[in-house]
């Protein structure tokens, strides 16, 4: 499979629009490629929080089509991050996972709102349900950002028979150590591979950290950014999974703490 995240560089200046013929153009040039990830809320900038309520978007609305249409036109799996999703009189941030038809295979409501400096946890509807999904690779498993801090989350996913994570992200720079750490715990100890999409440049005064990363199951760095725009590239075989944990069959010897 070869993978490509595109990080993104959000900046206070960018119209919507803008970030989407940018975007397109991005994925044009790596035509060809697999699977494409992008980051969190990209189009409205994850810390636009004035923006949010104005910019959502049913789930049947013009987002949603465009990046059918794109996944379609570039024949690939395409998980287009999150966007402000609004349902009913409730708003959630919600990524998408089209297939190499451009069907929607997969919608996520981000579970663990960030709160800390962050408007999310109050404009937001938290999502109530892990996904994961059926790809011709293997089974796959979303989550969101601050997601990343709860491993329950990622053994559900484990459980339900994933073998990579798929995360979109608008993780800071502050924080990049933890970035780095939670990426490869979650790969290590569920024994999966994990692709990150994270943004870059400055957001509402938050320094956007990038580092987006493919993490083999072993913990293996295979793929990463720094903090500037890039695309992040690798080619992957999730049979390696398998492999290791027959290898190393820590998975068997788990034991059911009450
Ligand atoms: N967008 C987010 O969920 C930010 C999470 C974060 O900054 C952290 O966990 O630290």
């Amino acid at each position: 499979m070869k993978i490509a995240s595109i990080q993104l560089q959000i900046t206070d200046t960018q119209l919507a629009s803008d970030r989407i013929k940018k975007t397109d153009q991005l994925l044009d040039k790596y035509a060809g490629y697999d699977f494409f990830l992008l980051p969190e809320i990209w189009m409205t900038g994850y810390n636009t929080f004035d923006h949010y309520l104005e910019e959502a978007e049913p789930l049947d609305g013009p987002f949603v089509a465009h990046f059918a249409q794109k996944a379609r036109e570039l024949n690939a799996y395409l998980f287009a991050g999150s966007f402000v999703e609004k349902f009913n009189d409730h708003f959630y941030n919600t990524s998408i996972l089209f297939n190499r038809q451009g069907q929607l295979i997969a919608s996520y409501r981000k579970i663990h709102l960030f709160t800390y400096g962050s408007e999310e946890g109050e404009l937001l509807t938290r999502g109530t349900d892990p996904v994961t999904v059926d790809t011709e690779f293997g089974k796959v498993g979303l989550a969101t950002c601050y997601d990343l801090r709860f491993p329950e989350q990622f053994r559900k996913e484990l459980d339900r028979g994933a073998k990579m994570f798929l995360i979109t992200s608008a993780w800071p720079l502050t924080r990049l150590a933890h970035w780095e750490l939670f990426n490869a715990a979650r790969a290590v100890e569920n024994q999966c591979f994990l692709a990150s999409c994270n943004c870059v440049g400055i957001n509402r005064g938050v320094v956007l950290g990038g580092h987006s990363r493919i993490i083999d199951p072993w913990g293996n760095v295979v793929a990463a950014g720094d903090e500037n725009e890039s695309v992040v590239t690798a080619e992957i075989d999730l049979a390696a999974v398998d492999q290791i944990r027959e290898e190393f069959p820590q998975l068997k010897h788990r034991v059911p703490i009450e």
